[in-house]
This record gives C-alpha cells, structure tokens and sequence, in this order.
C-alpha cells in the first residue's frame, strides 16, 4: 500500500503542477507594477513602506504586497530579508527585498547606464512570453489534439485550427502580428530586447572564436536586425544580412547608415548564400518537415563555402540535428563563457 508520507508528497507535486501558472502570473505582475524599478531606485533594496510609497497599489490592498513579494522571493525573482524576527504569522517590521541577477534584467531605468550597472532589460520580452494569447493557446491544447484534420467533413475547422495557437486566436503568430498593429508592436519591442539582451552576449570576447574566419552571415528571419547589428558592430570582418518577409523589411529602417543589408524573401524557399546562417528564435515555430526544409536551405546556402560554413540554431527542439549539424547557440556560448573564464 502506498504509504502516507508518498501520497502526501504525489499531492504536493500535483499542487505545485496545478499551481505553476501563478510564477508567470506574479512575474507579470511584479514587471507590470514596476517593482525591480522601484527597489533599482530605493538602492537595490526596499523595505515595505518604501515599496508602497513607489507602487501604484491602492491604498485597501497593500497588505497584499507582503504575500507578493514572499512568492516572488520564494521564485528567486527577489531575495528578502528579515532583519527583525517576525511574529507567528506576521511579516517582520524590517523586511527588505533586494534585486536578484534575474530581477537586475527586468530594471530599465536610465541611471542604470550610468552607473555602469546596465544590461538590456527583458521585461517587455516577458511580458510578450506572459501575454494572454499564449495562455489561451495552451489553454487549447486538448481540444486542438480532438480537431481530425484528416476528417472530410471537419477541413474548414481543422484549417482553422492547424496549431493550439491559430485555434486560440483565429490567426498564426505572423497572421497576428500583421493584423493587430498594437501586438505586432508589442511583438517587435519583446523580441528587440531579447536581440539586445543576445546581443551584449555576442559582443563580449568570449564569443570571438565562433565568428574567427568567417567573413559573411545571414540572420534567416532575423526581424529588425538588432542582432545581425551588433554581429557587424562587434565583429566588422562578417558581413551581416537580414532575410526577412517582404512586409518586415518594408518597416526595417536602417539606423546605421546600412551595415546591414536587407533581404525581402521566404526563407522556406531560399536563403541566400553566406559562411553563416543565424536561426535565432526561429525553428520552435515551425512543424518537423518545415525545420528539414529550412535546414536543407541553410545548408544550401552555406555549401559553396564548406569547410568554414556554419549554422547556428537557437532552438529547444529535440532532434533534427542531422541535416546541418546544426549547433546552438545556447550550447555554444555556455562552453565559450567557460573557455575564456579558464583562460
Ligand atoms: C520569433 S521571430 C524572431 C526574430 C529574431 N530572429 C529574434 O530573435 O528577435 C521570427 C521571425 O521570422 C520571420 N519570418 C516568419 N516567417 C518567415 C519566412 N517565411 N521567411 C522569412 N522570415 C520569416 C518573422 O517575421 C519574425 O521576424
């Protein structure tokens, strides 16, 4: 028989399961009130009436900051401190949060570039990962797998619902972000500042050795270049370009007199030829056959320059590694942050 101590436990994981959404709903909710500001302005860290002072919380709910933060500490999103041993129950009088490494990425204040404290703030990039469309879509997902594409009757509906995301919201990623101006700007400002973020990274020495010998790369679905940017920036040897979809390019100014170039096109029908292919943020929205197909046209476009062809894929996918040999970015800069801190 299944002892206690083991069904209380089985419980406790279904509670933690059944509850997990609330990390992403507490992470939103810290960046949407702006508490890593507010704590960056009080000093990296703040007490309660300090926090209460600086939020936009009603006056009737402030109690409910305390139970906030505490998850929030408990998720390693703030660290907090009790001075002052608290009452049974009652939050001690000299609690403090602090800024976390996590938290220090969700600060945008300005002054933050003068102290010399600055990295590219990712709250907008979490804000886009946390935003209700991708809730709905995975709030979908059971009645999705229920939708028979193969059933005659069902076309019209299982075209409608060819993935979680497009049943959820009537459209594809890209069908919404063209549709709905206010999204589509969202979208862009999320993924701008996971490019800076990525970006920063790139520039730093450590990464030198994956752009050694190359003298070209194209950023496939490479958005409004912020990536390809800081490549032609921190490595001027590698000619940088873009592949984007024609309506993409059309709003892609160039702010550095063009050391990018801009290539309006579909990646799964051609990429143009160079020593590198740059896959970031973009395999993970596409089926297994349509990854192959892009991965093929990489590799095309990277042949006429073997041995030195290169394709970097970030993605999360299992599998698929065989056509390109792809690397991930996300495997290469850990062993790269690894190489230069031992030498
Ligand atoms: C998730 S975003 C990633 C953007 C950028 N690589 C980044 O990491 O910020 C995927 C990009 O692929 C582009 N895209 C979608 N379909 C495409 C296609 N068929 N050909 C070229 N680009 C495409 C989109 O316009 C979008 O900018």
């Amino acid at each position: 028989m299944t002892s206690t101590a083991e069904l209380l436990q089985a419980e406790a994981e279904l509670w933690c399961h059944a509850f997990g959404y609330l990390k992403s709903m507490a992470l939103q909710c810290a960046i949407k009130l702006g508490i890593p500001n507010a704590i960056h302005r009080s000093g990296g860290t703040a007490s309660l009436p300090e926090l209460h002072a600086a939020l936009p919380v009603a006056a009737s709910k402030r109690s409910c900051v305390s139970r906030i933060m505490t998850f929030l500490a408990a998720s390693g999103i703030f660290s907090e401190e009790s001075p002052a041993a608290a009452a049974d129950g009652e939050v001690a009088a000299g609690v403090r949060y602090s800024l976390t490494p996590a938290s220090r990425l969700l600060v945008d204040d300005d002054d933050s570039v003068t102290s010399g404290s600055h990295h590219t703030c990712l709250s907008q990039f979490m804000l886009l990962c946390c935003s209700p469309i991708n809730f709905r879509a995975s709030q979908s997902l059971d009645d999705w797998l229920r939708v028979d594409e193969l059933d005659g009757d069902n076309h019209a509906a299982a075209a409608a619902a060819e993935t979680p995301f497009m049943m959820a919201n009537g459209a594809s990623l890209y069908g919404l972000t063209s549709r709905d101006a206010e999204f589509g700007a969202r979208f862009s400002e999320g993924m701008g500042s996971d490019s800076r973020f990525v970006a920063e990274i790139l520039a730093r020495g450590g990464c030198a050795p994956v752009f050694a010998g190359l003298t070209s790369l194209v950023d496939v679905g490479g958005g409004d270049g912020t990536t390809a940017r800081a490549i032609a920036r921190a490595y001027p040897h590698v000619r940088c370009s873009v592949l984007e979809l024609p309506e993409v390019v059309v709003d892609a100014v160039p702010a550095d007199g063009g050391a990018v170039e801009f290539v309006a096109g579909d990646m799964m029908e051609y990429i143009p030829p160079a020593d590198a292919v740059l896959l970031k943020f973009v395999l993970h929205n596409w089926s297994d056959e349509e990854c192959v197909r892009i991965l093929k046209l990489s590799k095309e476009a990277i042949s006429t320059r073997e041995p030195k062809g290169k394709v970097f894929d970030q993605r999360w996918r299992a599998g698929g590694h065989d056509v390109t040999h792809p690397r991930s970015t996300r495997d290469v800069l850990p062993s790269l942050a690894r190489q230069s801190r031992q030498g």
